[in-house]
């Protein structure tokens, strides 16, 4: 879920002397909540969704997510890091009291089976998951891990859930916003969840959010913030083969008629998977709109009987394959793309610039009227401009720390120093708070 502070674009909707209106959202339901839940939709969605693993979570455990305190379980690889790390005099250095008192507490008490599971789990999966909660996953927490996701540790993933506020948000305030009564707010009836997701190399160019409402697909835009010159002469290409997913896998089985899905589109560009659903609330950030703009858009025309069974011809295994002609039998496009695979490192910000040269023709050919509406990031777009620089600026911390994070000295021992940065803070607000000052 989205649990960001609101975008610039929600922020400018709520100014009232620029924007008269308001944000015309029906109510947002508990139940729609928890339909988007990635517990709720993904047993139903497994085959269109890269591999995941869903692993229940118990009390116990979610205390120890929700304690302030960032202690980590001992486990044998970090008890190597640490002794090895020891004999140094890094800024990680603990004398013998720090040591013995953590050892003496039993952090996995009550969840030493979960703790296995997740190990486990990793290992089943390859060795490198993506984690999330229900439904938030902890992007704003990267610095803590190498500016990664990535985690290849249990306690990689629990340093990444406890330095998250949009992870706290899914703890603490999942239901806010809605028009469940108080007694239904309650995060206690959640059955949260530990998703693990099998890392791969994701492409951000090729990542989409979609928006629905009453089981129209309205629009769509790019998630990553970044300019990419290819995508342009995709464009029509990508919204049709998103539509034909849409109308196939989600447009009739979804719980409701309204939300928001973010999907993946892999190369060769002939399929897509689902990435994750979000509400139709205020809270899932429109990104390239506002939602003032998507509550505006009129119904499309579309959808009927006819081109739903076309679709459905299309289905092909386990994913919709792109009725019009593959971008990559053009000769140009195939030879870029072969030279981008070349280099793996240049994945993530494939400069397909031969792609804009696909055929003109193509564009005559096929009939694009009626799709909704792709919006991509422009050369001179402001968001293009924070390219390759963290998103969330909020959470910048101490660089000793930020170092620490990234030294690779063992997860114990940075969450030690953290928790030391933490403590240094509260009592300054403390102290700051008796002195009346700011
Ligand atoms: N299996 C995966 N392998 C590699 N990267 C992944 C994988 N799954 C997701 N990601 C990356 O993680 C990002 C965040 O994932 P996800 O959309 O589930 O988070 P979220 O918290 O729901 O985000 P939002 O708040 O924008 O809704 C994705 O945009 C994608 O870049
Ligand atoms: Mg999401």
């Amino acid at each position: 879920m989205d649990s960001h502070p609101p975008s610039d674009s929600e922020s400018d909707s709520d100014d009232e002397t620029t924007t008269p209106q308001t944000l015309a959202f029906p109510p947002v339901t508990r139940q729609h909540i928890l339909n988007c839940s990635y517990h709720s939709w993904y047993p139903k969605y497994k085959p269109i969704t890269p591999k995941s693993r869903l692993i229940p979570l118990t009390s116990p455990f979610l205390d120890y997510l929700r304690a302030d305190s960032i202690i980590l379980p001992d486990d044998d690889v970090d008890q190597q890091q640490q002794t090895e790390w020891d004999s140094d005099s890094g800024i990680f250095s603990k004398d013998e009291d720090e040591a013995s008192d953590d050892d003496d507490v039993d952090i996995l008490s009550g969840w030493h089976d979960l703790h296995a599971t997740i190990g486990a789990t990793i290992a089943e999966l390859g060795g490198k998951v993506m984690p999330k909660l229900n439904w938030s996953a902890p992007k704003d927490a990267t610095w803590m891990n190498a500016n990664t996701m990535e985690c290849r540790t249990p306690n990689e993933i629990y340093l990444l859930l406890k330095s998250s506020d949009f992870v706290t948000h899914d703890l603490e305030h999942a239901f806010d916003d809605t028009e469940a009564l108080a007694e239904q707010r309650k995060a206690e009836d959640i059955p949260f969840h530990l998703v693990l997701r099998k890392s791969f190399q994701m492409n951000p160019s090729m990542e989409f959010r979609c928006f629905v409402r009453g089981r129209k697909l309205l629009a769509l835009c790019q998630r990553d913030l970044n300019h990419f010159d290819f995508l342009a002469p995709m464009q029509h290409k990508l919204s049709s083969l998103i539509q034909q997913f849409f109308d196939v896998r989600l447009r009739d089985s979804f719980e409701d008629e309204n939300f928001v899905f973010d999907c993946y589109v892999p190369a060769p560009y002939t399929r897509v998977w689902l990435v994750d659903v979000n509400p139709w609330a205020p809270r899932t950030d429109p990104l390239l709109f506002s939602w003032m703009e998507i509550l505006g858009i009129p119904e499309p025309m579309g959808g009927g009987e006819d081109e739903e069974d076309l679709s459905r011809e299309e289905v092909e295994g386990e994913f919709v394959r792109l009725k019009m002609a593959d971008p990559t039998k053009d000769p140009r496009v195939a030879e870029a793309l072969r030279l981008a695979r070349e280099d793996a490192a240049k994945d993530a910000l494939l400069d397909i610039a031969s792609l804009s040269s696909m055929s003109e023709d193509d564009e005559v050919e096929e009939d694009f009227s009626g799709l909704p509406e792709l919006r991509l990031v422009g050369k001179n777009d402001p968001e293009a401009w924070s390219f390759n620089t963290p998103k969330y600026s909020a959470h910048k911390l101490p660089r000793d720390v930020v170092d620490a994070s990234q030294s690779g000295e063992g997860l114990r021992e940075f969450a030690r120093e953290w928790e030391a940065v933490l403590e240094k803070r509260r009592r300054e607000d403390v102290e700051g708070g008796s002195s009346g000052e700011e």
